[in-house]
C-alpha cells in the first residue's frame, strides 16, 4: 500500500482533516490530561463572555489555550510512541518522558500567566470593592 501522494487531491486533503479530527477524539478519549484542559477551557470560555473581555484579550487566551493544547498531544505522541518501542524501564527514556512533560508544564504556566494577567483586573473591579 502507497502512503505517499503525488498528485493533488481535495479528497485527500478531506481525509487529512478527518484524521487529524479522529486523533483529537482519540486524545479526549483516552487522556485524563486532556479531560482537565477540556474543563479549563470551557470554564476560560465562560469567563470570557461573562466578564466581556476584548478582541485582543481573546485573541492572548486563545493563544494561551492552543499552546497548552498543543504541547499535551505532542507529550501524548512522545509518551506513546516511546512505550510502543518498549515497555522496558530505563534512564533515557525518564529523561525523554520528563523533558516532554516540561513542556506541557511551560504551556501551562504561561497560560495561567496570560489567564491571570486578562481576569484579575477584572475580578478587582467587579468584586474588589
Ligand atoms: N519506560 C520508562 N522508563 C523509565 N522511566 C519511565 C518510563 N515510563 C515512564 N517513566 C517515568 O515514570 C514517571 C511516571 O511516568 P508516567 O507516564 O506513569 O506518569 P505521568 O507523566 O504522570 O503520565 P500521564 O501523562 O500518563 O499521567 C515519569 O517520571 C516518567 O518519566
Amino acid at each position: 500500500m502507497r502512503y505517499t501522494q503525488t498528485t493533488f487531491s481535495w479528497r485527500a486533503r478531506r481525509k487529512s482533516f478527518f484524521y487529524a479530527g479522529a486523533g483529537i477524539f482519540h486524545l479526549l478519549r483516552t487522556e485524563h490530561n486532556a479531560w482537565i484542559h477540556l474543563a479549563i477551557t470551557i470554564l476560560v470560555a465562560g469567563a470570557s463572555v461573562y466578564f466581556n473581555i476584548s478582541q485582543i484579550e481573546i485573541a492572548l487566551l486563545c493563544f494561551a489555550i492552543g499552546l497548552v493544547w498543543i504541547a499535551e498531544m505532542f507529550n501524548t505522541c512522545v509518551e506513546k510512541t516511546l512505550d510502543f518501542i518498549t515497555q522496558k524501564r530505563c534512564e533515557e527514556i525518564k529523561r525523554i518522558k520528563d523533558m516532554a512533560a516540561g513542556a506541557v508544564l511551560i504551556a501551562s504556566l504561561v497560560a495561567v500567566l496570560i489567564g491571570a494577567i486578562v481576569f484579575i483586573p477584572k475580578i478587582i473591579v467587579i468584586y474588589g470593592s
